[in-house]
């Protein structure tokens, strides 16, 4: 398959941008998925502790505040971003 294949372009212009804009977005995407598995790593650190505390691991009220963050950032997508954020780093309610 040639470059204007794969890209779905029509010239090999238009080829070369896709392919050279894709590396980009692959490497975001390592660096985003890298950050999640951090971000998980920091939520379990925070509901052991809790847990261990005697506490329960899931705590609404910061929830809400995570939700509203995303929300204001990224407007309607964003919550349903930070829902599954929020459910890989702490599991399903
Ligand atoms: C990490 C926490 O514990 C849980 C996980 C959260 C998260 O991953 O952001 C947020 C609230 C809690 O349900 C916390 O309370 O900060």
């Amino acid at each position: 398959m040639t470059a204007i294949d794969v890209t779905g372009a029509r010239t090999s212009e238009a080829a070369d941008v896709i392919t050279g804009a894709r590396e980009r977005i692959d490497a975001l995407d390592d660096r985003i998925i890298g950050l999640i598995q951090e971000r998980m790593a920091v939520s379990a650190v925070v509901q052991e502790a809790r847990i261990t505390s005697g506490g329960r691991r899931v705590n609404l009220s910061r929830e809400l505040e995570i939700l509203a963050h995303y929300r204001d950032a990224l407007g309607r997508p964003g919550t349903a971003l930070a829902m599954t954020l929020l459910e890989l780093c702490r599991g399903r309610v």
